[in-house]
């Protein structure tokens, strides 16, 4: 990505339940920002949609992309396999900026590999906040806990990301200051070239 020609790769991250999907998907809607998505074997659940929040696949066809190298980093998380494919990146790149909602892993992988034009949103909630959200989510007790088992190790990432945001009360306010964070690297660009 060495011309990245003001484009920017924004990788949201921090613990599951903190609220990344919600406010990615509106910031990226709101923005124009095309998002990147991840392949997975794991099940689809109920108010997601294959092509949208993940494309879901086979353990097989995820076996064949890996090993033909077509992730561009691939992991196992609770024993499902979740990676993005590097095409994936460079298409949607080549039409404007991109974003992505990835564990801290992925997030440092990207960030690696494409240097600054990676911008690491950062959000977070406090446990009894992302449980209560977990609750009237519907999840099963086992379910809450097993996502819950990441958040001390998510939560140590904050701090090597480029942003940190709260996301404990409002939604559209958390919405509304993500998006200003976003536009202020994507004017920032418009302006330079004035
Ligand atoms: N500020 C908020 N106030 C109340 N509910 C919220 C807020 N932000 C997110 N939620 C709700 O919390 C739940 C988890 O949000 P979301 O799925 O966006 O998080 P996530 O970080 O992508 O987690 P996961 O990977 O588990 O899906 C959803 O039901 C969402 O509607
Ligand atoms: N490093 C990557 N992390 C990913 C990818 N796709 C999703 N994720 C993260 O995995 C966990 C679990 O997701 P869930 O949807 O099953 O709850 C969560 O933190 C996702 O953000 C990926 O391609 N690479």
């Amino acid at each position: 990505m060495a011309n990245s020609d003001g484009k920017y790769i924004f990788v949201f991250t921090g613990p599951d339940g903190s609220g990344r999907k919600s406010v990615a998907d509106a910031v990226g809607l709101t923005l124009g920002v095309r998002k990147v998505i991840s392949y997975t074997t794991r099940g689809r659940r109920p108010i997601e949609e294959d092509g949208q929040d993940y494309n879901f696949v086979s353990e097989a066809e995820f076996r064949e992309a890996a090993a033909s190298g077509q992730f561009v980093e691939h992991l196992t998380i609770d024993g499902y396999r979740y990676g993005v494919k590097e095409a994936d990146i460079s298409s949607a790149f080549e039409k404007g900026s991109v974003y992505l909602i990835l564990n801290r892993h992925g997030a440092d992988i990207l960030r690696e590999l494409y240097g600054d034009v990676v911008v690491r949103i950062f959000l977070y909630a406090d446990r009894n906040t992302i449980r209560e959200r977990q609750v009237q989510e519907g999840l099963s007790e086992p379910e809450i806990e097993q996502r819950l088992s990441h958040y001390d190790e998510d939560m140590a990432y904050g701090p090597q990301c480029e942003h940190s945001v709260e996301n404990i009360n409002d939604l559209g306010h958390t919405i509304f200051h993500v998006t200003n964070v976003l536009e202020e690297y994507l004017q920032r660009d418009l302006v330079d070239k004035d």
